[in-house]
């Protein structure tokens, strides 16, 4: 074999408030929260409080929360979660009145990486504290917090974390004791007054609210009733736009950027109740799956407010329904792990509803960051995550390389697992047909490949060793999806999916027919758009202006090393997109 430490010559350039809180009202609320009297938005609803789908002061639910606690999948006062319960304990994500954690715990209980009343967790703890994943007795949150600890990104006295919360407030990116952070919530819940369908989800609480918290025309037109109009508090970070900054005893906690206020992070696509899940996603994988670009604004910050617009551009424009996020297109490996987890949290939730798998790479140069993100990703919820191989040290030979991914898939051990093979990038040339074997025995959730590489024998090895079709193939060369139809690829990851998904949608039906000379002629044709900017210089820089140009999705600049295309690049690319005469029926 190749000596995998020697670098790979690619087949075309480019390789590639205050106080706590944010404000808050007499009736605020929570994207998700949940109140008094509130009730749920499909489900349930409890005596005093609910949630998405339910839970009460005493009840549970899915996602439900209660007065004075909450999880995400269920807890209540004394109630329990789905995997937990109780006032001093707790389930898995659940949580109680005192405590909670991701993994469980109770007032002095503990949970799998955190816990307990005066303990800590795994990388973080407060006083009565907890860890990253854990929690303590008036608080929590995933990264850490505690009565008077604190997390990474933010708390209160009675705060918590990033993700987590507390006994009487909380918030996804951190907040107090009756205020809360950016999409946390209040007290006593909210949507007190609340009734109606929608209700509870952009619920908050009596004394907090969340950062989507309305204004009261809002809140009207949602049919929340008005109330107290939510002061944004901004004291860290004043005067930026979309401020979200978060101080505790002046000392500035977290800050993120501005983001649609639909849209809290993390909340946006529960998991199916665990009895019902399994280790394929709902629906099968199959078809077109955009590698998402990574916008950016045009001073290099990743810029989440286009999202939105782009799932929808996608979705109806494009036919095109599945993203891969934070791969090679979305520049992934140039962005920090927060912006990577802000952007996995941004297309979970714009795309909840319109899209039908979300993937996550979570591939990095070491274990640790690659484990967070796992984690992260089964946190909210992804259909998939999928791994590159480290290049940096690379592994030698199959057992390393799945050493490797089994100790990232098995940080989420309920969500399909691919491996991302894509050797121009890494260097790492292990052919999957020889991984294939065995590689259910170590990684239960493995569930196909995306497969970037011309060596069409091996992928056409793999489909032959995929005899029971259990695992699914999806390649990633664009140029040459049709040959890989021919060996039996089962749908496609690519960059050029998102702005030529609907002529390449059409190839595939054409395909399916079968009507090869119809499928043969769209790949000439999108080859012939390809082949012609390769030969111009063609990397992500070039695919984030096509997109532009073709979405009028304003995609920004790319992250250095990699620069913007030349305008030459953009006026000859488009005067060779707009001179292609698809077949008739596009
Ligand atoms: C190296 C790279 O970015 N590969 C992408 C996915 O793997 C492809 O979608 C290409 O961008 C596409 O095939 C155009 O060359
Ligand atoms: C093309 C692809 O799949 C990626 O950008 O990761």
């Amino acid at each position: 074999m190749d000596d995998p430490n020697q670098p790979y010559l690619l087949h075309k350039a480019g390789a590639v408030g205050a106080r706590a809180g944010l404000g808050m009202g007499a009736a605020g609320r929570g994207w998700d929260g949940t109140g008094r009297d509130g009730t749920g938005r499909d489900e349930g609803k409890g005596r005093e409080g609910k949630g998405r789908e339910g839970k009460g002061r005493e009840g549970k639910g899915r996602e439900g929360k209660g007065r004075e606690g909450k999880g995400r999948e269920g807890k209540g006062r004394e109630g329990k979660g789905r995997e937990g319960k109780g006032r001093e304990g707790k389930g898995r994500e659940g949580k109680g009145r005192e405590g909670k954690g991701r993994e469980g715990k109770g007032r002095e209980g503990k949970g799998r990486e955190g816990k307990g009343r005066e303990g800590k967790g795994r990388e973080g703890k407060g006083r009565e504290g907890k860890g990253r994943e854990g929690k303590g007795r008036e608080g929590k949150g995933r990264e850490g917090k505690g009565r008077e600890g604190k997390g990474r990104e933010g708390k209160g006295r009675e705060g918590k974390g990033r993700e987590g919360k507390g006994r009487e407030g909380k918030g996804r990116e951190g907040k107090g004791r009756e205020g809360k952070g950016r999409e946390g919530k209040g007290r006593e819940g909210n949507g007190r007054e609340v009734s109606g369908k929608f209700q509870g989800r952009e619920g908050k609480g009596r004394e907090g609210k969340g950062w989507d918290g309305m204004d009261k025309d809002r809140r009207r037109s949602d049919g929340l009733g008005t109330g107290t109009r939510m002061r944004r508090v901004c004291r860290a970070g004043r005067g930026r736009p979309g401020c979200t900054g978060l101080a505790v005893r002046g000392q500035l906690l977290a800050l993120s950027p501005p983001r649609p206020r639909s849209c809290p992070p993390g909340r946006a696509a529960p998991r199916e109740p665990r009895g019902q899940r399994s280790m394929t996603p709902r629906k099968k994988l199959k078809g077109l799956v955009a590698a998402t670009i990574t916008p950016m604004t045009p001073d290099g910050k990743i810029n989440l407010t286009v999202i939105r617009q782009y799932v929808d551009y996608l979705v109806n424009e494009q036919n095109v329904k599945n993203v891969f996020v934070n791969g090679t297109t979305g520049e992934g490996l140039s962005l920090s792990i927060q912006e990577r987890k802000q952007l996995a949290e941004e297309w979970m939730c714009q795309g909840k509803d319109k899209l039908d798998h979300v993937i996550i790479h979570v591939g990095a140069l070491n274990l640790p960051e690659c484990q967070e993100l796992a984690r992260h990703a089964a946190a909210i919820g992804a259909g998939g995550i999928a791994v590159i191989a480290p290049f940096f040290f690379k592994p030698t030979n199959k057992d390393e390389l799945v050493a490797f991914l089994q100790k990232v898939a098995s940080e989420a051990p309920e969500v399909p697992f691919y491996y991302y093979h894509i050797p121009p990038l890494t260097g790492v040339k292990i052919r999957v047909e020889e991984l294939l074997d065995g590689i259910k025995a170590q990684i239960p959730t493995f569930q196909g490949v995306k497969f970037s590489d011309t060596d069409l024998l091996d992928l056409a090895q793999c489909i032959n060793k995929n005899e029971t079709g259990e695992f699914e193939f999806l390649y990633g060369v664009d140029e040459q999806l049709l040959s890989a139809l021919a060996v039996g690829a089962n749908g496609a990851v690519g960059s050029t999916y998102n702005y030529l998904g609907r002529q390449t949608n059409l190839m595939l039906q054409a395909f399916a027919k079968p009507d090869f000379a119809l499928a043969q002629r769209y790949q000439f044709l999108t080859g012939e758009f390809l082949n012609f900017v390769i030969k111009l210089g063609f990397g992500v820089a070039q695919t984030k202006a096509v997109m532009t140009f073709v979405s009028g999705i304003p995609m920004g600049p790319p992250r250095l090393p990699l620069v913007g295309a030349s305008s030459e690049f953009i006026v000859k690319a488009k005067a060779k997109l707009d001179s292609i005469v698809w077949p008739k029926g596009d």
